[in-house]
């Protein structure tokens, strides 16, 4: 990467930069490889934080089928963290499982889980039997109280297992309908599917492991025992583990690290956060393969306000994944991310790839309940993961006197409401509409894949007037 002028004496944020365009022979934005190269396998480079109200099991197979990967955080007891693998593991790499609700179900109670947006397959079980299946859309106009057992007039058209198995057949099969069908296999229903899936089946390519699985990773936190709950969830089939704290550039998390590394579990170590070189030189030392980078740009974070500690997020990431580099090593950019620009600056200063956690807390495959505000809208809960919910929580088993000491330090926000948007509910939807930026970005710099791209990226300096003016104008002036 190249800044465009010289590169400036003080700290860069994602809005203060910009790219510019350079000549290009990469014909089409779909010619362009988003595979990352830091070895965890990702097709394309995009991680969900482990956050509790962004990375559960579904939101993990969703990203993972899209070639993505998903933390499971730290805060999952041992049980709940395998459960959890075990699901991600257990689930079909192209075709996403249905929500499934018993026959009794009301639809109130089954909008609390899932929008009635088009593309979601809702399964009607009777005992071990699904009986119905039909897209989520149609529950908008059902009354509360209905139970789903009751709704056989909803029923989509069905699909032969053998015709969904080939995209491009599924694909013109569902044009003729409404856009979904049932999957019939054997005179059985196992699932639903929507046409843009059968696309998008053929777009990307999911991250599976040697056993052709999706890919999952999980965290773990500095304090207590490190290397059994690492070995526990690499038993459980955790492909990468993470190794999380605020600051991670401290004795604890060294410590952690070398005795992870000790241990040898044949899965790449993240770890961090840090934001300058020194740090990620220090937690590379001890045996990190990927250095986690950001203090304080998260959605939920008041680390910034509280401690003034942290670092602009474009020069933090462009120092240590330069840093990295010269290590063999690699980051990902931690937080801050609010639009794909701020994904391909990212990977323009060497990320290998990016974190977002409260952008897709609001999606129909994160952990949360469904709330609906004063107004109509739907939305889900996000909080931090230092906030005062998530430290109490984590501090349960604590006497009251203990957990209060904990509570002391929070810093983040425990209440935050994620508008879950109309035109882009699922993760599906924001996975397309951040690659196709990103795959974007990649052509106006004439760069075929994201090692090209990090290469030949020219990075400008706007004025706050030049990125406003960046902005689209849904009202007019
Ligand atoms: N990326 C970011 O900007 C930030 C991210 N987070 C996220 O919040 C979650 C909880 O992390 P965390 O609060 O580290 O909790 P952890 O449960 O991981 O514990 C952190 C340990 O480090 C000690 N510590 C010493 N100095 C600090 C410090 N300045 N901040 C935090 N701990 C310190 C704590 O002791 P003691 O409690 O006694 O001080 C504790 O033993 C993680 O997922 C983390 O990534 C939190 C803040 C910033
Ligand atoms: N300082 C805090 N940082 C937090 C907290 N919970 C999570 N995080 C960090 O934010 C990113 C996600 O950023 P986002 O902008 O995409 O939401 C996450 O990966 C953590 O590093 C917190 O309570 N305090
Ligand atoms: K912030």
């Amino acid at each position: 990467m190249q800044f465009y002028d010289a590169q400036p004496q003080y700290d860069l944020t994602y809005s203060d930069v910009f790219l510019i365009p350079s000549r290009s022979e990469v014909g089409s934005r779909l010619g362009v490889d988003l595979s990352t190269n830091d070895g965890t396998g990702m097709r394309i480079p995009l991680v969900a934080s482990n956050m509790n109200a962004v990375s559960g099991p579904r939101l993990a197979a969703a990203l993972a089928r899209r070639g993505g990967l998903a933390v499971l955080p730290q805060d999952l007891d041992g049980e709940s963290a395998a459960e959890g693998i075990a699901w991600v593991k257990a689930q079909h790499p192209s075709w996403a499982a249905p929500f499934e609700f018993s026959a009794d179900t009301t639809v109130a109670e089954a909008l609390n889980v899932v929008p009635p947006v088009a593309g979601h397959a809702i399964a009607v079980r009777d005992g071990d039997k699904t009986v119905l299946v039909f897209d989520a859309s149609k529950l908008e106009r059902m009354p509360g109280d209905a139970r789903l057992g009751d709704l056989d007039h909803l029923a989509a058209s069905t699909l032969s297992a053998e015709t969904a198995a080939d995209a491009r057949a599924a694909f013109d099969a569902l044009e003729a309908g409404d856009g979904f069908a049932a999957v019939e296999q054997d005179g059985a229903l196992v699932g639903g599917l929507a046409q843009r899936d059968a696309l998008r089946t053929t777009l990307y390519q999911p991250a599976l492991d040697d056993e052709g699985r999706l890919r999952v990773a999980a965290a773990v936190g500095i304090n207590g025992d490190v290397v059994g709950r690492a070995r526990m969830l690499r038993e459980a089939g955790a492909d990468v583990l993470v190794l999380d704290t605020a600051h991670g550039h401290q004795g604890s998390m060294l410590r952690a690290i070398e005795a992870v590394r000790e241990a040898d579990l044949g899965a790449p170590i993240v770890a961090g956060n840090v934001v300058s070189a020194a740090g990620t030189r220090d937690l590379i030392r001890a045996g990190a393969n990927i250095i986690k980078v950001g203090v304080g740009p998260g959605a939920m974070c008041t680390t910034r306000m509280m401690t003034a500690v942290g670092r602009p997020q474009f020069s933090a990431v462009l120092e240590c994944a330069d840093t990295a580099r010269n290590h063999d090593a690699s980051v990902w950019a931690d937080g801050g991310v609010r639009y794909p620009r701020d994904v391909a600056l990212a990977l323009a200063a060497g990320g290998s790839a990016v974190m977002i956690g409260s952008w897709f807390a609001g999606t129909v495959e994160a952990p949360g309940r469904i709330h609906v505000d004063a107004s109509g809208r739907r939305y889900k809960e996000s909080f931090g993961m230092a906030s005062s919910r998530a430290v109490e929580s984590r501090f349960a088993a604590l006497d009251p006197y203990e957990r209060a000491r904990k509570q002391l330090f929070a810093e983040g926000i425990s209440n935050s409401t994620i508008l879950m948007d109309p035109e882009r509910p699922g993760i599906d939807d924001l996975v397309d509409m951040i690659t196709t930026g990103v795959r974007s970005s990649c052509t106006y710099a004439g760069a075929r894949n994201l090692r090209e791209f990090h290469e030949r990226a020219k990075v400008g300096i706007q004025s706050a007037a030049g990125y406003e003016e960046g902005k689209a104008l849904p009202v007019s002036w």
